[in-house]
């Protein structure tokens, strides 16, 4: 196998690339409305309800309209994937791996085809939906390549007894259940299914309600690529219904979830709970919301962190767990880097991501609109809106990016995840103020400085609490394989998505000694 690379983004300034996106965006717009069943087994199983999928650019479009599973349904799909787990279980690490590089293969041959449907469906603009889509073929390419390592690393490891034999292998857990979010609703919902197929387990996705056709498209790219039947089963269907149903299943062995502190806390207590029947402590993978923050010094490049304050900020409005919404600035530039930041965000363009022009796109749907124009009431008490402060009246869920100044630590603003684009200021008097306001919340996602004093950088790799913190670069963005993902506290779990042990999580180690 060549060694792993990430795969490299769209340019879409190259005018052949530009027309080729084109030419799937309006293939996939011409596909528009179309209906999608479950997958049970290999079935395609269509119910009388449906999820509508709504273009969040435009709510009077539909992109898609999903089969809705029931309590019957997802047990239907957790007995499909117990009964392939017979045979799945024990193919060799070396045939799933080849599974997944087969799917991540026809995957960068219609990259752009997935790119159309996170445009319409997700509302990224094409550079965000690229990245998303180069993210799924990034974790199929690293996780294939983990699985050889996983089995190869056991016994290894071992130290030698004389006269004895010892064996350690990862084995399979069982069924899990994968529960997605709808925010990187390609990138994400890849990277835990065929994390957890890799080694050896069978799965039921639920994806998000907001984005159940990519997903759809995507368990049809796996069918493609050669997977066995049951091995992946479709279920979209509502969280309560079938999530909580799923989540307490007695044959359900793990669930990995991706998703808000909320429902990520609810799912850990369901999931704690033994169901009559049940044989065993459910494994549980929980990768859940944030409140990131940028800290900035005094001797910090100021053009440098106010790009990447707001990019960190505004990219795909705000929507990612690892978005900027609190910056922290010494007290010496606050003004200036708040001055820069307010002019770069008054140049974004807003609007349909059909349209490239436009950098930032709409919220996802009516209910997280709803939402972020709460907090911006909110933040007319709790500091001074410099820019943005509304929604934008449209066919589609548009919120002006907007930056909130001199906003206390404690406040709503700098506590809450808004998971829109909502950036909020402080200001900080020293270093370690800046450090103790940056830590100052449950959340330990991202977490970025811009500093070039050698004892501030080096203060702030001991003291910053998150899972992934970056030094004089933007808090978002990570690649799989070289910024292992996942956060601290009510972040999650911390199981490090894209990274060298994530595959373990989905295994149990069985070791076997023979006496000679
Ligand atoms: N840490 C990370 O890696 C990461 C990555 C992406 C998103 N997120 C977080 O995800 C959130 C945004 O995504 P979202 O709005 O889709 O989150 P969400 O928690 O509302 O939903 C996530 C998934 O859980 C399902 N769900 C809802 N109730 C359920 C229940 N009772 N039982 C089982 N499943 C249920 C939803 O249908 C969806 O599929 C943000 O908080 C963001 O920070 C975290
Ligand atoms: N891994 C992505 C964030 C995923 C959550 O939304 C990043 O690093 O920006």
């Amino acid at each position: 196998m060549i060694p792993y690379a990430p795969e490299p983004l769209s340019n879409f300034g190259d005018e052949a690339v530009a027309k080729a996106f084109q030419s799937a965006l309006d293939e996939v717009s011409r596909q528009a409305g179309l209906e999608v069943p479950l997958v049970i087994g290999g079935k395609r199983v269509n119910t009388t309800r449906h999820i509508r999928s709504l273009n969040p650019s435009n709510r009077n479009e539909t992109v898609g309209l999903a089969s809705q599973a029931d309590e019957l349904l997802a047990g239907a799909a957790v007995d499909a994937a117990e009964k392939a787990y017979v045979h799945w279980s024990r193919e060799t690490p070396e045939s799933r791996a080849d599974l997944l590089l087969k799917a991540a293969a026809l995957l960068k041959r219609r990259k752009h085809e997935f790119s159309a449907w996170l445009v319409l469906e997700a509302g990224k603009s094409r550079v965000e939906a690229d990245a998303d889509t180069a993210e799924a073929i990034d974790f199929m390419e690293y996780y294939a390549r983990q699985v050889g390592k996983l089995s190869a690393r056991a016994s290894s490891e071992l130290f030698g007894a004389s006269g004895e034999i010892n064996r350690l292998t990862y084995l399979p857990l069982g069924v899990g259940v994968i529960v997605s979010p709808w925010n990187f609703p390609l990138a994400i919902l890849a990277g835990m299914t065929t994390a957890a197929i890799a080694v050896g387990n069978t799965v039921v996705v639920k994806p998000s309600s907001q984005t159940p056709i990519i997903a759809y498209k995507f368990v049809e790219l796996l069918e493609d690529a050669g997977i066995p039947a049951g091995v992946v089963n479709y279920m979209p269907g509502s969280g309560e219904e079938i999530g909580d149903y799923l989540v307490q299943h007695p044959r359900v062995r793990f669930i990995s979830f991706t998703g808000s502190k909320d429902v990520g806390l609810h799912i850990s207590e369901l999931a704690a709970k033994v169901s009559p029947g049940q044989k065993w402590i459910k494994r549980y993978v929980a990768e859940m919301g944030g409140k990131d923050g940028i800290i900035v010094n005094h001797d910090a490049d100021l053009d440098l962190a106010a790009a990447g304050i707001v990019s960190s900020a505004f990219g795909y409005s705000g929507q990612k767990c690892s978005a900027c919404s609190r910056a922290i600035v010494h007290k010496d530039v606050y003004d200036q880097v708040l001055d820069k930041c307010v002019k770069l965000t008054q140049k974004l363009k807003i609007g349909d991501v059909r349209d490239a022009a436009n950098f930032t796109g709409p919220v996802i749907d009516e209910r997280s609109q709803r939402k972020i124009i709460q907090y911006l009431e909110i933040a007319k008490q709790e500091g001074n809106v410099l820019t943005g402060g509304s929604a934008i009246s449209a066919d589609g869920f548009f919120i002006e990016p907007t930056i909130v100044a001199d906003v206390q630590p404690d406040a709503r603003l700098m506590q809450e995840e808004i998971f829109g684009p909502v950036l909020a200021f402080a200001k900080a008097e020293n270093w370690d103020e800046a450090l103790r306001i940056a830590n100052q919340t449950e959340f330990g996602l991202t977490g970025s400085i811009y500093a070039k004093s050698r004892a501030a950088i080096e203060q702030a790799k001991a003291q910053f609490h998150v899972g992934n913190l970056y030094i004089n670069r933007k808090c978002t963005g990570a690649t799989v394989g070289v910024h292992p993902f996942g956060g601290f506290n009510m972040s999650g779990t911390d199981s490090k998505a894209g990274g060298p042990d994530y595959l373990m999580l989905f295994t149990q180690l069985k070791l076997v000694s023979e006496l000679l």
